[in-house]
């Protein structure tokens, strides 16, 4: 049935694919799905049956269909295992009731704007001074730069939410916290492709488990080091009424008072927003840290170009040795770097999974009945040549500034670096910012050169 009679029988795509979602699974589990999904638009065309149930989609012009700010495709049940199981809770990305999604995001928002993080963007300077005091230690003997970018976020992070940070810069260890969320991601991806297979094994856990036998492991991001961090923190805050103006300034602070000020606050969405960064932030502010370095540290052309713009601002007194955002904001080759590094190195490396809505819809010529999961893979999405030019393999900051207006509104527009504008990254800004000082804080002190090249692993 699901290979000659299914609905998606004439979507074309690989016989295994056809009949069973483990073939996706398998996928997965090898954490290839950027290349594999590539390879299998380059084979068998814009749309592709990834699964039964499943099609992916490569070409921009349907961006708008399935992310756009106003699309009725909603997420799918591959979030399932990581929405709120408390009908109280919240968990913003797992979240596919949107009117419930958009009231929570409506109170924590004025966190993440532009305006707060600027007011808050001081505290970075403190991690990064440090991080670079410590990379001038080593001497310019090599690094780990995938580890050590994961380090900078962790403090990086924990500091403009607490005003404080497990300091792991200092001592170059992060204690298990990028391999523990690495195993968490990796499970998540895979595990949300078959949902119900999924809650058998929940049911199967927690009887086991009350037996004392904890013999299924579930993801979760409670096991991390840097999360019983955050919990005494919030635990010491709940306590103390003293501020001073770094904590003041801090996200913590910030929530803390939309929860005192909002009566349909619950208490425990304190704590989850504060989570949150950690959960979504820390490893795509790491893995973007890491593509940037990796792909300029790549291109001599394309570091030596940054290195004359942040030298120039620098001898016109426009630059301090730790750059403000402000300093760094209008630099027209270090946004462009940034830029075309997310675009190809994407953190999410699987296709964002939604759902057809009830009256089904029409796509590269295929009838999808309602239900029907679609989505689009940036990895592929960003490649398009129509977009981004025949050289969209290359890493070429130069298209940006060599774009016509309308041509820049268009790569833009299809851009998937930070999510679809239905369900966009709330952390958006505040990730930009960071990126932005930080690459240009370190090229101000370094020049980089890649000497072994770690695989990109897809994420979700
Ligand atoms: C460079 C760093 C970051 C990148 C590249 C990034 C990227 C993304 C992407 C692509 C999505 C969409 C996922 C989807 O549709 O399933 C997303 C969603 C999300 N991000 Fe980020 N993110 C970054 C940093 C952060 C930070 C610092 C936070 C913390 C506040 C954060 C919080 C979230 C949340 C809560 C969602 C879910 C939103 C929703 O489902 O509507 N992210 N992010």
């Amino acid at each position: 049935y699901q290979r000659f009679l299914h609905p998606l029988s004439k979507v074309p795509g690989p016989f295994l694919a056809s009949i069973t979602p483990l073939w996706l699974v398998y996928h997965s589990r090898a954490l290839h799905r950027h290349r594999l999904e590539i390879d299998l638009h380059k084979t068998y065309g814009p749309i592709v049956r990834l699964s039964p149930n499943e099609v992916s989609l490569s070409d921009p012009k349907n961006i708008k269909l399935v992310y756009g700010a106003s699309s009725p495709f909603v997420k799918s049940r591959w979030y399932e295992t990581i929405a709120s199981k408390d009908p109280e809770g919240m968990n913003l990305l797992g979240e596919s009731d949107m009117k419930k999604y958009h009231a929570q995001r409506r109170l924590i928002g004025p966190a993440f704007t532009t305006e707060s993080v600027k007011r808050r963007e001081f505290l970075l300077d403190k991690p990064m001074g440090k991080f670079v005091a410590k990379m001038k230690e080593g001497g310019g003997r090599p690094v780990d730069l995938v580890k050590w970018m994961n380090i900078l976020a962790l403090d990086l992070l924990t500091e403009i939410t607490f005003a404080e940070s497990m300091d792991y810069i200092s001592t170059g260890d992060d204690r298990d916290n990028a391999k523990d969320i690495d195993i968490f991601w990796q499970k998540v991806q895979w595990v949300g492709l078959v949902p119900d297979m999924w809650r058998g094994y929940t049911w199967a856990a927690e009887k086991l488990r009350n037996i004392g036998l904890p013999l299924l492991s579930e993801p979760t991001t409670h096991n991390l080091n840097i999360i019983k961090f955050y919990i005494a923190q919030l635990t010491s805050r709940a306590k103390s009424a003293t501020t001073t103006s770094a904590t003041h300034a801090d996200i913590a602070s910030d929530i803390a008072r939309f929860a005192a000020s909002h009566p349909n606050f619950k208490p425990q969405w304190a704590a989850t927003t504060i989570v949150h960064i950690i959960a979504a932030g820390f490893d795509t502010l790491g893995m973007t840290l890491s593509a940037c370095f990796g792909h300029i540290g790549r291109s001599p052309t394309s570091q030596a170009k940054l290195h004359a713009e942040l030298d120039n601002a620098l001898k016109e007194g426009q630059l301090d040795d730790a750059p403000s955002y402000e300093q760094v904001a209008n630099l027209p080759y270090l946004h462009s770097c940034l830029t075309e590094a997310m675009r190809l190195t994407t953190v999410i490396g699987v296709s964002l999974p939604r759902v057809v809505p009830g009256s089904g819809a029409v796509v590269e010529g295929h009838e999808l009945p309602a239900g029907t999961v679609i989505g689009a893979n940036p990895w592929v999405v960003h490649r398009d040549k129509g977009i981004y030019g025949e050289d969209a393999e290359e890493f070429r900051p130069e298209r940006y500034l060599e774009a016509s207006k309308e041509r820049r509104y268009e790569m833009d527009a299809h851009s998937l670096a930070f999510g679809g504008p239905s369900r966009s990254c709330p952390g958006r800004y505040l990730a930009w910012v960071t990126l932005t000082k930080t690459v240009a804080a370190i090229f101000l002190h370094f020049e980089i050169e890649v000497l072994e090249e770690a695989e990109a692993k897809s994420k979700c």
